[in-house]
């Protein structure tokens, strides 16, 4: 009876915020993701686990288009973002960038001061009518990253002047100035030290009031202490996806226990 309530809730149109259909990537000849279909929810935290080179980053880039900045790189299938087809050729890759933003791996600050960072998207999307309005964005995304209080007295300093880990949550904090509704991690904490990983740990439960996180991570710990859904990804394939408890401990597939145990990866 129970699980019978858990799957009328799992199907519920309205949590969807991501839907996506026979998804397929080929580099070339490589066929990277093969045939993926998942529901991605609204203001949840997902985890893609999978070991390496099993297609979690590209499947990740194909939720912003960011396969299409990739020559060889051919994407097929239909994914949805509340219920709008993010691959219509009246879709422009770049509004869509702002509303499915990203973090990569490395921090990537622009060369520019903290403030430019910031405002760079709320600028060239036309956000704010004057510099007050810019700067209580600015302000209000650097507090939303959890690192206004360590740059408020020098945001006219260089954002590369700053540790890995302000890097990173300064980068989140670009990433969410333009007011995204999905914020894509692409192992947003592999080069930070556990400090800094738990600061941006803490900010990844935080946006998930707000937002549809998609995390891709290598650390199972990670995927277990951030997400409440979990996709693990082999060869291409997705094999299981479900609450991030029961795919802890009680996975269905045998690959999918055989990777959590150690055992591939
Ligand atoms: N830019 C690219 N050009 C060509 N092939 C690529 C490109 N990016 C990924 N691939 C190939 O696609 C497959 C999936 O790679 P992908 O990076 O998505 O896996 P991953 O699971 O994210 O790996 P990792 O955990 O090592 O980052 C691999 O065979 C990889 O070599």
């Amino acid at each position: 009876m129970n699980d019978m309530r858990i799957l009328e809730r799992d199907v519920d149109a309205n949590e969807i915020k991501i839907a996506a259909r026979g998804v397929q990537v080929w580099y070339g000849d490589n066929h990277a993701i093969k045939d993926v279909d998942v529901d991605i929810q609204d203001r949840t935290v997902t985890a893609f686990i999978g070991p390496s080179g099993c297609g979690k980053s590209t499947f990740l880039r194909c939720l912003n288009r960011m396969n299409d900045t990739i020559d060889v790189a051919r994407v097929e299938g239909d994914i949805r973002i509340d219920g709008e087809d993010i691959y219509d050729a009246r879709v422009d890759p770049v509004q869509l960038r702002a509303k499915v933003g990203m973090v990569f791996q490395k921090p990537n600050p622009f060369p520019k001061s903290i403030y430019d960072n910031v405002a760079y998207g709320p600028r060239i999307h036309g956000m704010a009518s004057g510099k007050a309005e810019l700067d209580g964005i600015v302000e209000q995304a650097l507090k939303r990253a959890a690192i206004w209080e360590e740059v408020k007295d020098r945001l006219t300093a260089p954002g590369t002047g700053l540790s890995g880990g302000q890097q990173q949550r300064l980068c989140i904090a670009r990433a969410v100035a333009t007011e995204p509704e999905v914020l894509l991690m692409d192992e947003p904490c592999s080069a930070l030290d556990p400090i800094a990983t738990a600061q941006v740990e803490e900010l990844i439960d935080e946006l998930r009031r707000n937002y549809s996180v998609v995390i891709v991570t290598h650390s199972m710990q990670q995927a277990a202490r951030v997400s409440q859904k979990t996709a693990f990804f082999h060869l291409g394939n997705l094999v299981e996806y479900g609450e991030t408890g029961h795919i802890f401990t009680n996975p269905e597939d045998p690959r999918t226990e055989s990777y959590i145990t150690g055992r591939i990866g």
